[in-house]
């Protein structure tokens, strides 16, 4: 026997360390940059010994700049001040050529070694957050928007990757490339050089003050940029509505407000870097001339040979361009930690709705039929920005779907019907009482096993950029013989009464979807029925899918349904009595729970909750049809109109954004 599992939901849907990613924690809690960015390690280490190596070539340029000067004082203080030997001054300059070359050359080298790795690194990051997504329950969707989501797998992933083939390696090279060469200053001329040392003191204050600042800007910079991104999306996916109601330019404001706010803080940004690029440019300059101040009388003594002099200064000259990079640096580097904790934020996510440590399997297909069982089931949304959760929908619903049988389950608009179609194949947890499929809670099997066995058909079809074959035989597996896969097809479609997908353009293969022609709601309602019912599942479960269909056409398909699908239990959220009719028996939802079941007759008979639903429904449905006609005469007369303002209005927007 299968041991009890644990069934409590969790509902803490990030780890502390996403936790930790919350800009909006007070800076004392917040984590280190460098455990944020440790964290990048995981995907990077691949990269490591590339980098690495990338890094010491870089360093190997630095060292050999750093030794010109050396020649130089070796040049001044042997044949320029004693012999005047031309031969040793063109040696000297020839060593001076090489060791330019061999610099040039390590350049080249760290640029070669690292570019290839930072593009893996960029992909895997990538891939994996696009798995995180995809394993998210739909409850995480609810509450992120699609270009939070974007931004974090692109704009995010692309600062990361910069700052992993230019920015740590640059970081590390400029701070050893400061140190070796403030040694080497002290050894030259070590009182000049405490001099140079003490300009350090406000340097590292600045630095100090400019991580602090630049943090908050810098987080809030990526996290408006996903606002806009969202924006940009949500016009674009709504932009029917916007051209329908002449919204456009309400979109167009609202957006720009967004841009604006982005601009802002970009520019609050770019002030702040500035500000300690200015400080770290002027402040070595200022300690230089104090420096020439103090070693020139020191050479006039001869407490300083001319040749330590110079080196010194043509030391300086090098070490002060990483001092004054490091600005530049920094803020790459907390660019990129605000990246990566906006990243692993999503990645760290724990899903809520997870698969069981040792599944348990369905039993084999029974003839007659799946049973469902919904036994006291209880379910309410997590409310936003808390972990409490919002009122209860469901509040102990109590139904069995008899195998083989289709119900039809009824309910006033907002009562809970899609909330518990969903609640079958695991799209949300239920919070209290249990789904059974065959006997079996649907939180003891894999979500594969129990997805492959239960379809739904949403009264939002949402097709794929794909081929009609591609996107009805979705859930169909790979492996299924070409013919038999091409009789599901064109089953499916026959039932679903999709067959006019065999007159588009090139047939079924015709790709349809957001990159592909437009269907009407109807078409994209039954290629996506062709899609559920191609599955075969044990489970059909049917949201509303036939609403954008003539009441024949519903019930022609209906009937194909009921006819195909023996041996299929279906749950139909009907919201048109004509579906209602169809139906085995109903089930009536009322205040959360199930409160009656029967036929459609019995409960038309018995059951005045039942009748006054279906007076609304069909009040509903010839207001609908109402509005549909007037609406359609509308769209016709004023189209043309319509249609002109909203390209005046998209010129408008397109000089604006120029
Ligand atoms: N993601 C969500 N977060 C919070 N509340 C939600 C969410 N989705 C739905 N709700 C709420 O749950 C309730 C039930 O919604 P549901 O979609 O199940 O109702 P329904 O009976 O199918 O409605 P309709 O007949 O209009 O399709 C509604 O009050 C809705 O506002």
């Amino acid at each position: 026997m299968t041991p009890p599992v644990d069934h409590t939901t969790a509902t803490a849907s990030t780890t502390p360390a996403a936790a930790g990613a919350d800009a909006s924690r007070a800076p004392g809690h917040a984590p280190s940059t460098t455990s944020v960015l440790l964290r990048l390690l995981h995907w990077g280490r691949p990269a490591v010994p590339r980098i690495v190596l990338g890094g010491l070539t870089a360093l190997g340029a630095s060292l050999l700049a750093l030794a010109v000067p050396q020649v130089l004082r070796a040049v001044v203080n042997g044949p320029l001040l004693t012999s005047g030997s031309r031969v040793a001054v063109v040696e000297a300059a020839g060593l001076v050529l090489l060791l330019g070359v061999l610099e040039a050359f390590l350049v080249w080298c760290r640029r070669a070694l690292i570019l290839t790795p930072g593009t893996g690194v960029e992909l895997a990051m990538r891939r994996d957050l696009f798995r995180r997504l995809l394993d998210l329950p739909v409850e995480f969707h609810d509450r992120w928007s699609g270009g939070q989501l974007l931004s974090r797998s692109m704009g995010d992933l692309s600062v990361i990757r910069r700052w992993m083939v230019f920015g740590v390696v640059m970081l590390c090279v400029s701070a050893t490339t400061v140190v070796v060469g403030v040694g080497l200053m002290i050894a030259t001329a070590p009182v000049l050089g405490v001099v140079y040392l003490a300009g350090a003191v406000p340097v590292v204050w600045l630095g100090f003050r400019f991580r602090q600042d630049y943090k908050v800007v810098a987080r809030r910079a990526r996290d408006q940029a996903g606002d806009l991104a969202t924006a940009v999306e949500e016009s674009v996916h709504g932009i029917r509505v916007l051209k329908a109601f002449g919204r456009g330019q309400d979109a167009l404001d609202d957006f720009v407000r967004q841009a604006d706010e982005l601009r802002a803080t970009e520019v609050a940004k770019a002030r702040t870097q500035s500000r300690v690029t200015f400080a770290l440019g002027a402040i070595p300059e200022a300690v230089l001339a104090v420096s020439l101040a103090v070693g020139v009388p020191l050479a006039a003594a001869d407490r300083l040979s001319v040749g330590a002099l110079v080196a010194f200064f043509a030391t300086a000259a090098i070490v002060n361009a990483p001092v004054e990079r490091l600005g530049q640096l920094l803020a790459m580097t907390l660019d990129a930690r605000a990246a990566t904790e906006r990243f692993v934020q999503v990645i760290d996510t724990v899903p809520t709705v997870r698969d069981p440590e040792r599944p348990r399997h369905l039993p084999a297909r029974p003839r007659e039929g799946s049973r469902v069982e919904l036994r006291d089931v209880r379910f309410a949304h997590r409310a936003r920005g808390r972990d409490a959760q919002a009122p209860p929908i469901l509040a102990g619903v109590d139904l069995v779907l008899e195998p083989g049988t289709t119900t039809a389950l009824v309910g006033l608009t907002g009562s809970g019907k899609t909330t518990v179609l969903q609640l079958v194949p695991r799209l949300y947890d239920v919070t209290g009482g249990e789904v059974r499929l065959d006997g079996v809670d649907v939180r003891d099997l894999t979500r594969d096993e129990l997805r492959a066995a239960v379809a739904v058909a949403f009264e939002e079809p949402i097709l794929f950029s794909a081929s009609v074959r591609e996107n009805v035989l979705m859930g169909v597996p790979d492996d299924l013989p070409a013919d038999e896969t091409q009789d599901l097809l064109d089953r499916s479609l026959d039932v679903a009464r999709a067959g006019f997908a065999r007159d588009l353009p090139h047939g079924l293969d015709t790709v349809i979807g957001e990159e592909g022609l437009s269907l009407s709601g109807g078409q994209r309602q039954r290629v996506a029925l062709a899609r559920a019912i191609a599955v075969r599942p044990r489970v059909l479960l049917l949201d509303d899918p036939l609403s954008a269909l003539d009441v024949t056409t519903e019930a022609d398909v209906t009937a194909r349904l009921r006819e195909v699908l023996a041996g299929t239990t279906t749950l139909v959220v009907a919201h048109r009595p004509s579906t209602v009719a169809l139906a085995d028996r109903v089930a009536v939802l009322e205040d959360g729970r199930i409160t009656a079941v029967g036929t459609h007759s019995e409960l038309l008979a018995s059951n005045a909750h039942y009748r006054y639903v279906l007076t609304a429904l069909e009040s509903q449905d010839e207001e609908l049809a109402a509005v549909d006609a007037e609406r359609r005469e509308q769209a016709a007369a004023g189209r043309q109109e319509e249609e002109r303002e909203v390209d005046e209005v998209a010129d408008e927007s397109i000089e604006a954004v120029r």
